[in-house]
Order: structure tokens, then C-alpha cells, then sequence
């Protein structure tokens, strides 16, 4: 699979904050949904800022379908963003707003637009200053999915919406990766969301990626157990992956859940239980 996007060893500081985007790398490949997890503050809008641009890293390497990513302006066409504080020109209405997108995007395509808004049910002629988050939310991806875009960037595009409002952005989500060859990275503090439609997951925390793995793999190899102290120091070190300590139990994530000590049982476990390890506790 060809990744459409490829971060290497991406780095990131901003004045006056002790905060830094550390050395990360990954890849989108063509055709998958790439779900971003991290706790607020982890770095993840940061990260999606210096792919799309807005902001400029200190080091490290973009590529998008294989180019360098440098700001050319026929590969910023290429790719679409719905950001959570995004705003367009309120006293416009739908309509208008696309005859200002035809004359910015060479691809754009109104009868595309119109689709979506009726998808979206958001509405022709009233203005978008009106507009709630959520029909704001839809606004913005209905604008993304309108310019031809191969490669998706969404910072939390399910926030605030109503679960019907989700439920229909997950399906194009859904219907975008598998109708053409594109990629999506979906950041969003849902995680069920994440864990019903990505592909591969990538968990980020103080501005480091702490677990970078497929979406089967983690559910289907990967083990999360309650233990004692003494069962913890039982465990293969190679196979955890993090753990968190509460009172005298540790929650431990392992890589594997092969030749574990036959008092582990293997509990089912969700994205969220996961992340809550990763964040919290110790990653090794
Ligand atoms: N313009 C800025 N100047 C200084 N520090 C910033 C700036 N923007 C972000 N930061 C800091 O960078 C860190 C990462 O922020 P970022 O917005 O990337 O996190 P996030 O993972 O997207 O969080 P959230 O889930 O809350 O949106 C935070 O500590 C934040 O305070």
C-alpha cells in the first residue's frame, strides 16, 4: 500500500511554551482511516497544523503522495480539512459560500456541494452565522469533500454533533476511503467513533507517539489485565506495552497475550480502555 501521507520525525516547539512536538513519524496509506488519539494538550492539532501548514515545523519531513510537502498550492488543493474552530464568512448562506470555493479550488465541484448539503440537511438560503457547531462541523466537511480531496485531515469533526449528526459522518468517512484511493486522520476524543470505522490507530501523548498500530491488531493480539504486584512481576517485560497503578491493583496493556501465566484471563477491552492506560500510566 502507498502511504498518501508520510510524516518523518516531525518536530514542533512554540515560544514560550515548554510544550514539544518530539520526533513523530507515520503513515496514512492509501485508502485507510488513520484515528488519532491523545488526551488535550497531547499535541494532536499541533501535529495537524504542520501537515496542512498553518504552522511551520522546526524539523523533520512531510510527504504527501510522495512529494515533499511544501506548501505548493496544487497539493494544498489536494487536501481537505474540517478543523473544530473553523469559520467561514458569516454573512454568507451555503450557496454563496460555494461560488466562493469554486473560484478557490480548480476542482471544486458545485453539483459535489450541493449533495452534500442536502446529505447534511444543512440549509440553502439561510446565513451560516446562524449555523450551530454541528451544522457548522458538517458545513466545513461538506466544503472538504467538495474539492476533490485524496488526503483528509478531520480535528475532532464528530465533536458536539448529535449522534444521528455522527452517525452520517462516519458513514461518508466510511464511503470516501472505499469509493476512491484516499486517506482520512481523524482525531477525536470519541473514541467509539474511532474504534467503529479506522483502520490503524495512532496514540499520541505529551507530544510523542506512544502506540502506533492497526486497528485489528491491538483488538485481536493485544491483552488489557487486572493484576497484583506479584502477577505483574510474573509478566514477559518485552510484551508490555504500558501500565497504570491504582490503589494495589495495575491495569497492564501487553502486545501479546500468548504464554501469559495461566492466571490471566483475557478481559474484552475497548479503544478507550487503551488509551486511558496509555495516557495515564507508565509507557514503556
Ligand atoms: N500557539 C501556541 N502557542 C503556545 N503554545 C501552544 C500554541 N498552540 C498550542 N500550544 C500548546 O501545545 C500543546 C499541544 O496543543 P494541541 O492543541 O496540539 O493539543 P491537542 O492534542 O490538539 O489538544 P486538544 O485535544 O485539547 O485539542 C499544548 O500544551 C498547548 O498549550
Amino acid at each position: 500500500m502507498t502511504a498518501i501521507l508520510e510524516l518523518q520525525n516531525v518536530c514542533k516547539q512554540y515560544e514560550g511554551s515548554s510544550f514539544k512536538l518530539n520526533e513523530v513519524s507515520f503513515t496514512i496509506p492509501n485508502g485507510s482511516i488513520v484515528g488519532f488519539i491523545g488526551s488535550n494538550g497531547a499535541g494532536k492539532t499541533t501535529t495537524m497544523g504542520t501537515i496542512i501548514g498553518t504552522l511551520k515545523k522546526d524539523s523533520g519531513t512531510i510527504h504527501v503522495f510522495g512529494e515533499e510537502f511544501l506548501q505548493q498550492p496544487a497539493l494544498k488543493e489536494e487536501i481537505g480539512v474540517v478543523f473544530d474552530n473553523m469559520t467561514f464568512s458569516n454573512n454568507l448562506n451555503t450557496i454563496q459560500l460555494g461560488k466562493v470555493m469554486r473560484l478557490l479550488y480548480k476542482s471544486w465541484d458545485q453539483e459535489m456541494y450541493r449533495h452534500y448539503l442536502k446529505l447534511f440537511s444543512l440549509p440553502a438560503k439561510e446565513k451560516i452565522k446562524g449555523f450551530s457547531r454541528g451544522m457548522s462541523m458538517k458545513l466545513s466537511l461538506a466544503v472538504a469533500l467538495s474539492h476533490d480531496a485524496k488526503l483528509f485531515i478531520l480535528d475532532e469533526a464528530t465533536a458536539g454533533l448529535d449522534p444521528a449528526g455522527r452517525a452520517e459522518i462516519l458513514e461518508v468517512c466510511v464511503a470516501i476511503v472505499k469509493e476512491k484511493k484516499r486517506g482520512i486522520l481523524m482525531s477525536s476524543h470519541i473514541t467509539s467513533d474511532i474504534e467503529k470505522i479506522a483502520d490503524k490507530l495512532i496514540f499520541i501523548k505529551d507530544g510523542e507517539i506512544v502506540l502506533n498500530v492497526m486497528k485489528e491488531t491491538l483488538l485481536q493480539k493485544h491483552g488489557i489485565f487486572s493484576c497484583t504486584r506479584n502477577d505483574f512481576e510474573q509478566l514477559n517485560k518485552a510484551n508490555i506495552v504500558a501500565y497504570f497503578e491504582r490503589d494495589d491493583l495495575i491495569d497492564v496493556l501487553v502486545s501479546t497475550t500468548d504464554g501469559l501465566p495461566a492466571t490471566f484471563t483475557k478481559q474484552p477491552f475497548s479503544i478507550d480502555d487503551v488509551s486511558l492506560i496509555l495516557m495515564r500510566g507508565v509507557v514503556v
